[in-house]
């Protein structure tokens, strides 16, 4: 089979900041390629401004910005509709992500992000693209049934509404179960362009302990095959093992379109030089 290579997939990567983040952002802006999508967090330490500053000063380096919205933390649909008309105002709701949220009950009206979906409002608006998530590994707290159902459920309220989407995974430390969960999406009839999730270099201890709060399967096997040590968690780790294999795993006629996404748990900056200096080594 014809494989991706490692800059194949690595092209038109996408990049994750938080609604805190506008200095970061800054330093990293003339290392991150003009056009490139940059997520903005939807976190539960960050208010509605943050998220729009931080969306602006995105649309102002001369990148996309896809502002997160978390479905549960929402506490009325006034709130989500604030928000949109906002993000609106300033140019910066023709992408976005709605994502379900961690809050164990809803905060509001919003069980799911589908329940965001099917209220239209995105669209109403503006929004052009809408990014769901997709767990290849399964999620802790919610059985794959149900996560099934989300994202096919989604997939028909988006195909009825006329609206293109795209799959942003978890982040995770192993090729394998991402390879199988594209095909099964595929099989599914589902078209859109996958963005896998990578977490950028970060220390050993960082990326498990984030692992750990995102339930993400690190087990001694799988921190090796990553490169991470769990006998020194001094050490830092990045991903260039993980992507490599998983280039060569995918094919385009088979898999589709598949991109990386990185979560920046390191920091924007040293994610930016870390994609700048891998793509020069290939
Ligand atoms: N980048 C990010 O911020 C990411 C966040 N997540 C988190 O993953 C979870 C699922 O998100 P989606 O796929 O959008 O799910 P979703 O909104 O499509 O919901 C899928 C199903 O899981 C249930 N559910 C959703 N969140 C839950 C929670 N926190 N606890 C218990 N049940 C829950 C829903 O009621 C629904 O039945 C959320 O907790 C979300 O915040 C996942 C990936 C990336
Ligand atoms: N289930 C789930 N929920 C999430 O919220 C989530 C995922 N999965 N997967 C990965 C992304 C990335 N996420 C995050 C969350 C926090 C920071 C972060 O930098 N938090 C603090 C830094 C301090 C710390 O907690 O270490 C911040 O400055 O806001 C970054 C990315 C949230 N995301």
């Amino acid at each position: 089979m014809a494989t991706y290579t490692p800059a194949q997939l690595l092209e038109d990567f996408s990049i994750e900041m938080t609604g805190k983040d506008v200095p970061g952002l800054l330093e990293a802006a003339p290392l991150i390629p003009q056009g490139t999508r940059i997520n903005v967090t939807f976190l539960g330490n960050e208010d509605l401004q943050m998220r729009l500053t931080a969306s602006k000063a995105v649309l102002d380096g001369g990148f996309i910005p896809v502002p997160h919205i978390s479905a549960r933390r929402l506490t009325s649909q006034a709130q989500l509709e604030e928000f949109l008309g906002a993000l609106q105002a300033q140019g910066t709701s023709t992408h976005v992500f709605s994502v379900g949220g961690d809050p164990s009950t809803p905060e509001g009206p919003y069980e799911d992000s589908h329940d965001v979906i099917k209220t239209g409002l995105l669209q109403q608006y503006g929004a052009q693209d809408i990014s769901i998530a997709g767990y290849p590994e399964g999620h802790p707290d919610i059985s794959d049934e149900k996560l099934w159902t989300a994202i096919t459920g989604k997939h028909a309220t988006l195909t009825e509404q006329g609206t293109p989407g795209t799959i942003l995974t978890q982040f995770g430390f192993d090729e394998d179960p991402v390879v199988a969960w594209i095909e099964k999406v595929r099989a599914a009839g589902i078209p859109y362009e996958i963005r896998v999730g990578v977490p950028g270099p970060a220390g050993i201890k960082r990326l498990l302990s984030f692992a750990a709060r995102f339930g993400v399967a690190s087990s001694a096997g799988i921190a090796k095959k990553y490169g991470l040590s769990l006998t020194n968690l001094m050490g830092t780790a990045g991903p260039d093992k993980f992507i490599k294999r998983l280039a060569k795993k995918l094919d385009p006629a088979k898999h589709g379109v598949v991109k990386l996404h990185f979560y920046t748990f390191g920091g924007l900056t040293a994610t930016s030089e870390w994609i700048r200096d891998f793509k020069e080594k290939l």
